[in-house]
């Protein structure tokens, strides 16, 4: 009904606002952020290092590292990549990006009637429940816990809320268990798997172009040496950006973005959209559009290169999307990608395992929500 759907846009705005608030908190505030991800690199360098130079698949430790960006601005800390909840948590949330794109679970969305005989729809829902009694779990340790006067992340923040519009008789508050799990799920599966798909894409790229991927470290050497990168340092390094935006580019990660309903009729470029009508934000045809990149399918670090070598913004580079739904986690995502690539490439130098050419090196995505690498595995040889 209209009024339903008007309660759910008025209960997203109040969610928007609230988790882009507490991300500038306890995180986005540059420095807490940055901090929390340098922390972080120090973890995922150790965990890369234990395979001493053996081919790996680099996926559940990138995940673990993003995931608890994340995971210490919602619950204030982060998590053991050996701590068999957060494990549970993280790799469930990935399945579900994977199955989420299946053949099967794509036809449902459009039959919505088949349901029942979708098994990968069940795991979805499996998964799904499974995380929120985690969250739950988690959840009622923080409230047991909870010190009004020292608020340890987001889920504090909502906590006090809640309990704020409580004691004041708030009719139809936003702040309920509800709006609390759902919007602690939706930060953990958006800022988790994106970004850690990315920076797989990153480093298999590397693996697979070893004369960008010199460059790149012969820039960090250069430009930083053996320091630890810092997010002011990016714009010394125009190489490197451009190749993490070249990155961003290629591997086009959300194709087609996030479906949106058309909220009332509307005529765009001549067009005219029925309210209600489903509408898929093509992202591909900006990042791989022909009239704005000179060789749209390689990958090719001079698209953001001028003829000094500077870096180059380009308007077509959207993989965040635009608008008012544009991506909330896009600052920290940023933040993210461009520490931890850069800390790692100063650590190590990415291989294809032994007996596999650079030319063997795959870039065909995996089928899935978000677009990721195919299954592989590449060696991290130390440099030092
Ligand atoms: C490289 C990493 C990332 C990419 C490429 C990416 C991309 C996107 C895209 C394309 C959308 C859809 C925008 C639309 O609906 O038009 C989106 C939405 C969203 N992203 Fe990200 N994202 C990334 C990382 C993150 C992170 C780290 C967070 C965590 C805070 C996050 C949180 C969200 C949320 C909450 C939404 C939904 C916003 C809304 O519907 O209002 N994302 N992202």
């Amino acid at each position: 009904s209209n009024e339903k759907h008007k309660q759910i846009v008025f209960s997203w705005k109040e969610m928007r606002r609230f988790a882009l608030t507490n991300l500038r908190d306890f995180g986005m505030g540059k420095r807490s952020a940055e901090e929390k991800i340098i922390e972080e690199c120090h973890h995922l360098i150790q965990e890369f290092t234990k395979h001493d130079g053996k081919a790996f698949d680099t996926t559940q430790p990138l995940n673990y590292a993003t995931s608890n960006i994340i995971s210490s601005i919602v619950y204030g800390s982060r998590f053991e990549y050996t701590d068999p909840q957060f494990k549970g948590m993280v790799d469930r949330a990935n399945e579900n990006i994977r199955l989420s794109g299946s053949p099967s679970v794509q036809l449902y969305n459009m039959f919505p009637w088949l349901g029942h005989w979708i098994k990968n729809r069940k795991q979805i829902m499996k998964n799904k429940d499974r995380n929120l009694t985690d969250i739950r779990d988690l959840v009622k340790h923080l409230k047991e816990t909870l010190n009004p006067q020292v608020r340890r992340g987001l889920v504090d923040s909502f906590l006090i809320r809640e309990q704020k519009d409580k004691d004041s008789d708030v009719v139809d508050s936003h702040y309920h268990e509800n709006n609390r799990i759902f919007t602690i799920l939706h930060l953990f599966a958006a800022g988790t798997d994106t970004t850690a798909a990315t920076l797989r894409w990153g480093l298999l790229l590397m693996a697979k172009y070893p004369q960008v991927q010199d460059q790149v470290q012969e820039e960090l050497s250069r430009v930083i040496g053996s320091r630890q990168v810092q997010v002011e340092d990016r714009k010394n390094l125009p190489y490197t950006d451009a190749v993490i935006h070249e990155t961003q580019r290629l591997a086009n990660i959300a194709p087609m973005s996030i479906p949106h309903i058309t909220s009332r009729d509307v005529t765009f470029q001549g067009y005219f959209i029925k309210k209600g009508t489903a509408v898929f934000p093509l992202l591909t045809s900006v990042l791989y559009d022909e009239s704005e990149w000179e060789s749209p399918y390689t990958f090719n670090p001079g698209h953001f290169l001028n003829e000094h070598g500077q870096f180059m913004p380009k308007e077509a580079f959207m993989p965040f999307s635009a608008g008012r739904r544009v991506c909330l986690g896009e600052g920290l995502a940023r933040m993210e990608v461009f520490l931890f690539f850069t800390s790692l490439l100063q650590h190590f130098c990415f291989t294809p395992p032994c007996g596999v050419t650079e030319d063997e090196l795959d870039l065909t995505p995996a089928v899935g929500f978000t677009l990721s690498p195919s299954p592989h595995q590449l060696c991290a040889v130390s440099r030092f």
